[in-house]
């Protein structure tokens, strides 16, 4: 039995965790769970999974989970719950599936304390890819990607060497706003933001799949999990989500991965590496596809992609601050604060305000997203 802790197991990546768990009881045992503010559906998880500690995002939400927990069970809550669900148990692996930066010290915990890492987290590795990747290298643990981007890349690396690999191609759905034009942008609504054209996820990922930022995010996770330099990692449309990824090597050889778009099945591929096991998703028909479609990326549509890969080739903390602007940002437009648009111009004030601290340690990427954010929230 492989022991799984799931931080962020009432959002949409940890949920999905758990039907691939539940679709495999005699490969894999809960061991604790972390949720932030849902906590009628974590009570249901714990009971349940039955796992032996659970964290809530708040003080105040743990007084109101306890009497809703199977008695005696654990409780934990705050940043300091996550990092304790990180460190301090039996897991072989913790999937790191909160949203957002603030997942950056319980990755770091579970590193320290040798854990797996499925990692879900993208803002972990934009936020401190050098931190986490030395540390991960340090305690030889493995960064397993849960991405559908990174897995297929993954993927299509087994067995390969880095030396033979020319480039890799990311592939962009467009998100949701794929064929309006940037004056048409100015008037979208949060409702239409959040329709994903292909995948199912959690808010803050499908607003920064519209504004192109995820694709962003995910070269920045890209360049620090697979060791390659920006100049290799190449962005292309692709609307219909089908190749989720692909590898060029030197002697012109593409080995793509394809699929329905469904995270169960890199989820269950990270859980279960290097062996392969049954998925629930349907699987691909070529046949019925027909056609599939791709697009060069346009960087003046989609200002906010070149603005990542040149805070990822700068390096230091600019893509520490290029992420914590755009979660505020983001959460901004969320609550219908600002328009659209205010997400990529809070981004570009950010970053124009921003004075890089090369190398920078822990301490220096904590204060560099504490100022970022306050920042970015006064613009
Ligand atoms: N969804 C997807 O298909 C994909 C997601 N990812 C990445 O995975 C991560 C999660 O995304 P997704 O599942 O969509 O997001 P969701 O918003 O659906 O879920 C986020 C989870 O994190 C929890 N959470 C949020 N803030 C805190 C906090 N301060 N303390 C503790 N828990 C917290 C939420 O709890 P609660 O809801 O109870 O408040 C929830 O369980 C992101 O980094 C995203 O970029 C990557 C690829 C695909
Ligand atoms: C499912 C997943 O991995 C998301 O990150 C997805 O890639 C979002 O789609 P686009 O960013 O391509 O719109
Ligand atoms: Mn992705």
């Amino acid at each position: 039995m492989k022991k799984i802790t799931v931080l962020g197991s009432t959002g949409s990546i940890g949920t999905q965790t758990l039907d691939v768990v539940s679709m495999h009881p005699d490969q894999f045992a809960v061991e604790a769970l972390a949720g932030g503010s849902n906590i009628k559906l974590l009570a249901e998880q714990a009971h349940f999974y039955q796992p032996k500690k659970v964290s809530v995002g708040t003080k105040q939400l743990a007084e109101e989970i306890r009497p809703l927990l199977p008695s005696g069970m654990e409780l934990h809550w705050g940043n300091e719950g996550l990092v304790e669900l990180a460190a301090n148990t039996e897991a072989d692996m913790v999937v790191t599936a909160v949203m957002g930066s603030v997942g950056l010290h319980s990755t770091l915990a579970a590193i320290e304390a040798g854990k797996q890492i499925g990692l879900a987290n993208k803002e972990t590795l934009v936020t401190a890819g050098h931190l986490v990747t030395e540390r991960a290298r340090a305690k030889g643990v493995p960064l397993l990607p849960i991405d559908s981007e990174h897995s297929a890349i993954f993927q299509c690396l087994n067995g390969e060497r880095m030396k033979d690999v020319a480039h890799i191609t990311l592939t962009a759905s467009g998100g949701s706003f794929r064929d309006l034009t940037r004056e048409q942008l100015r008037t979208v609504t949060v409702e239409d933001a959040l329709k994903h054209p292909n995948w199912s996820m959690g808010a803050k990922i499908t607003i920064d799949s519209a504004t192109m930022v995820n694709k962003g995010l995910e070269v920045i996770e890209a360049h620090w999990l697979f060791g390659l330099d920006y100049e290799q990692i190449h962005v292309l449309l692709h609307p219909e989500s089908i190749i989720h990824s692909y590898v060029e090597f030197q002697d012109t050889s593409i080995v793509a991965q394809l699929g329905n778009p469904d995270m169960r099945v890199p989820i269950q591929y990270a859980l279960t590496y290097p062996e392969r096991m049954k998925s629930p998703a349907k699987p691909l028909s070529l046949a019925e596809v027909g056609k599939l479609h791709f697009k060069e990326m346009d960087f003046n549509r989609f200002p906010c992609l070149r603005l990542a890969c040149e805070c990822g080739k700068m390096g230091g903390t600019a893509p520490t601050a290029f992420n914590a602007a755009n979660e505020i940002a983001v959460a901004r437009f969320l609550r219908g604060e600002i328009p659209f648009l205010h997400i990529e111009s809070i981004i570009e004030r950010v970053l124009e305000r921003h004075v890089n601290v090369a190398n920078p340690d822990l301490s220096e990427i904590e204060a560099c997203d504490r100022e970022t954010r306050s920042i970015a929230a006064g613009l």
